[in-house]
């Protein structure tokens, strides 16, 4: 009893750590492409960095926005004042082959820099065991704080998603890039940058069996899969699914960096695909986006985007668990969307609006399609944000189980597993290290 009350007070006490500096923090400085510059004080990783500035307006899970593969390349500017105070939790998982290693969304802080109004220097959770300051330090990720991020939202929210450079040190005193200095992360196919290089499977066991098109999936998504009992091949995000389609029950596109139209590859290979395979196939996000190119839609660059963990959409058809004509309240972090045009492609439907900029939230095959396929460009999976539509991890996978048994019926033996052969291999082995992107 003793030792239980004295572990929970030093669990408590590391807790509250405080982790003031007795140096002041270095000058910083966010310039953006447009003209305007914000000076602050510096934290993290004394470097200067170039990016792509966007805003989100979620108020908590800065650790798993920060830690979405899809923030690669961006400076991110968070609209909630104070970003800190519950610190980050340890995030080393064991690894086995359920899991992907980690608790939060991959290895390692994604986005190139963080720009915040107050920088929390305490901080209070049971689980943290570092400062932001601490993580971004160690990640060589560099934050500015001390800025007003109200003004710099209104300015990127009027003038669109904008390039910046966040100058640390004495570098702050130098005059701002010339224009052609800045440097345009959506020029660079970034998915290929966070995609897994081999193939790997998670929960070989298991009674389903999904490949995953990695497009810079967040964990979250992978443990949705598994935890609901699939098995799951992650598999590059170029790979031709083609070659090994027959061995799966049903196929799923993740979220990922960048512009979709960089990865033409891979709706390529999708639209060989949902013309000759009618088993169950989703998408999120740039997931979503490629299935909506592969369908003959158009992918196009919003004005800022929709980054938050407060984002509405319409249900506009009714499918599993999701009702036509309720506003379901999503996670989202995009800089793309498809384009609505009347009408859709055939055998196609809108699934979600947005209800703050009627922007495509999700597209699905119809009924009389034969086909069973849906995309959504926000995030079920949450991690963070609202869990309201986690249940169509839930719907995908029952389709695939349905269609799993008719398949079978009739057939005389197992599906051939010797056609395919994803190496086994550790998740932590095959994910690539955080790369400097200054
Ligand atoms: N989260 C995502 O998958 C983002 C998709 C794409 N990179 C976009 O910005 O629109």
């Amino acid at each position: 009893m003793l030792a239980r009350n004295f572990l929970r007070i030093s669990r408590l006490s590391r807790g509250f750590a405080t982790h003031a500096t007795s140096t002041p923090a270095p000058p910083a400085v966010l310039h953006l492409k447009t003209g305007q510059s914000f000076h602050g004080r510096s934290f993290g990783a004394p470097k200067s960095i170039f990016g792509e500035t966007v805003f989100s307006t979620s108020i908590t899970s800065y650790t798993e926005s920060m830690t979405d593969p899809s923030y690669r390349g961006q400076i991110l500017v968070f609209t909630t004042p104070l970003i800190g105070n519950y610190g980050v939790p340890n995030n080393k998982a064991p690894v086995d082959s359920h899991d992907v290693g980690v608790y939060l969304e991959s290895q390692g802080i994604q986005c190139t820099a963080v720009v915040v109004a107050d920088v929390a220097e305490k901080f209070s959770h049971y689980l943290a065991v570092e400062s932001l300051a601490q993580w971004c330090q160690r990640h060589d990720v560099p934050g500015i704080t001390g800025v007003d991020t109200r003004a710099i939202t209104r300015l990127l929210r009027d003038q669109g998603t904008t390039l910046g450079r966040l100058a640390i040190g004495s570098d702050a005193s130098a005059p701002a890039p010339a224009e052609h200095e800045y440097w345009d992360p959506t020029e660079e196919n970034l998915v290929d940058q966070v995609s897994t290089k081999e193939p790997y499977v998670l929960n070989p066991s298991g009674d389903v069996k999904i490949a995953v098109l990695d497009f810079g999936a967040k964990a979250n998504i992978l443990r949705s899969l598994v935890r609901r009992g699939a098995s799951v091949t992650v598999l590059p995000w170029n790979y031709d699914f083609n070659k090994i389609r027959d061995q799966y029950d049903g196929l799923f596109l993740s979220n990922g960096p960048g512009d979709p139209n960089h990865c033409t590859e891979a709706a390529t290979h999708l639209s060989k695909t949902l013309k000759e395979w009618t088993k169950p196939v989703f998408g999120i996000c740039m997931g979503h986006q490629i299935i909506g190119i592969a369908a003959g839609l158009d992918a196009y660059r919003m004005t800022f985007g929709n980054r938050g963990h407060n984002q509405p959409v319409l249900a506009l058809a009714s499918s599993g668990s999701i009702k036509a004509g309720r506003v379901y309240v999503t996670s989202q972090n995009h800089q793309y969307a498809l384009k609505l045009q009347d009408p859709f492609p055939a055998g196609w439907e809108p699934f979600f609006i947005n209800c703050n900029d009627s922007s495509v939230e999700g597209i699905k095959s119809t009924e009389d399609s034969g086909k069973k396929v849906w995309g959504v460009q926000f995030h079920p999976e949450s991690a963070g944000g609202p869990l309201d539509t986690i249940e169509m991890f839930t719907d995908f996978l029952a389709e695939c189980r349905a269609v799993k048994l008719q398949t079978n019926v009739g057939q005389s033996g197992v599906m051939d597993a010797a056609k395919v052969e994803p190496t086994l291999v550790q998740p932590e082995s095959v994910r690539q290290p955080i790369a400097a992107t200054a």
